[in-house]
């Protein structure tokens, strides 16, 4: 028997099972004993053979076997994609009968409270369990230099939080906590004279504003601002406020700065009027950073540690992963990750929803456990789940 038959024979063996033929991954040897007795016939012959090359016993080099089926394809996950690990970003207007496309990012509203319930009603009954609200102050003269508004019981993410919690009573309710949409300047925080932020005085009234959404029925609030300190100030004053036990406090612990947020800064109308965001946002090379990061929140009493962007920073939410082994990590696939897939989609590149899952899938490899992702909708529909 040559080397090659004896390969063929290993290989294509009728084993009595049914098998498609010319495909190699479909190599079935049911009987195992007739698979002992031909891979020590392999090793044999190979120990003999001048060109001893690597069949020689390999067990171990047959990997197919794991995942010729689906379903055995998807036991190799650590975790697969569920309904329940998708939060939904919400862009919420002052405008309460408005619903108006967001160019930049395919198939996205800015919606009034008014238009709020109606949209979201078939999603919830599709399995939508969560959803994350920002803020977009619309009217003339609503902005300041202190985000004033940000915390108004008139505005449009306080009367969201009521109106959801009492509405749908199971969906979960996050709050992005911000002062970006609601400055005149477009920064995250109360600023100096230099332009700087002043951190102290942010973390004071971002804090403020957690505390305001966490009264109106947030069951999380999710500061996005960077500024140093704010989880433990936020935890602070809600165990000041007694309401510490029912609030989750998600923090941005680790949010880069870079180009991925121009759709949102669209939505939100939260473009910073002078500079950028680069003294607060992380550096993107700044992988110690976003560490030091993610042990400083744990420590300031996060309970859910969130990476962004995700997919440029997968190795970032393996970290938090590690970090924060046994807390929840979020991963929002940011504006711009959302507008270059749909770009490179009708571009004819890929297949939208093939590149979702794709990139969906890298997402949870790396370690996230909750994903917050422009795509939720959609995957309401795609996951029978
Ligand atoms: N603090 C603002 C905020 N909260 C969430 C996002 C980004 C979300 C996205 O791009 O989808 C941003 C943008 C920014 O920092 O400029
Ligand atoms: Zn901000
Ligand atoms: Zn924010």
């Amino acid at each position: 028997m040559s080397f090659s038959s004896l390969v063929q024979d290993l290989t294509l063996r009728d084993s009595g099972a049914p098998r498609r033929r010319g495909d190699a991954s479909v190599s079935t040897i049911n009987d195992a004993a007739s698979r002992t007795s031909h891979i020590s016939r392999a090793m044999s012959y190979a120990s003999t053979a001048a060109t001893s090359v690597s069949i020689s016993g390999d067990i171990s080099s047959q990997l197919h076997a794991g995942y010729s089926h689906p379903l055995a394809r998807s036991w190799q996950a650590e975790r697969q994609l569920t309904k329940s690990m998708l939060i939904y970003p919400l862009f919420v207007s002052d405008q309460d009968d408005e619903e108006v496309l967001i160019p930049s990012l395919p198939g996205q509203y800015r919606r009034g409270v008014n238009k709020l319930i109606p949209y979201l009603e078939p999603l919830v009954q599709k399995g939508l369990r969560s959803v994350i609200l920002f803020g977009v102050p619309l009217r003339p003269g609503t902005k300041d230099a202190l985000g004033t508004s940000a915390d108004d019981p008139q505005g449009p993410v306080i009367r969201s939080i009521q109106l959801l919690r009492q509405r749908f009573p199971h969906l979960y309710i996050v709050a992005d906590v911000c002062l970006c949409e609601y400055t005149s300047h477009g920064h995250c925080g109360i600023l100096r004279d230099d332009g700087s932020l002043n951190n102290q005085l942010s973390v004071d009234r971002i804090s403020d504003v957690a505390v305001s959404y966490a009264r109106a029925g947030a069951h999380c609030v999710a500061p996005s601002d960077m500024n140093d300190g704010r989880i433990r100030a936020i935890k602070l004053k809600l165990i000041e406020e007694g309401i510490v036990h029912n609030v989750t406090l998600m923090s941005y612990a680790a949010k880069f700065s870079g180009c991925l947020y121009g759709p949102f800064r669209d939505a939100a109308g939260s473009t910073p009027s002078f500079g950028d965001r680069r003294c607060y946002q992380l550096p993107p090379g700044g992988r110690g950073l976003a560490r030091r990061a993610i042990i400083r929140d744990i420590s300031e009493g996060a309970d859910i540690i969130m990476v962004k962007p995700a997919s440029q920073y997968l190795d970032v939410i393996s970290d938090a992963k590690e970090l924060g082994k046994d807390l929840p990590i979020a991963a929002y696939q940011v504006s711009g990750e959302f507008a270059m897939i749909h770009a490179a989609a009708k571009a004819g590149v890929f297949d939208l929803k093939a590149m979702a899952f794709e990139s969906t899938e890298g997402i949870l490899r790396a370690g996230a456990t909750i994903i917050i992702s422009y795509f939720t909708p959609e995957f309401m529909d795609w996951l029978s789940n």
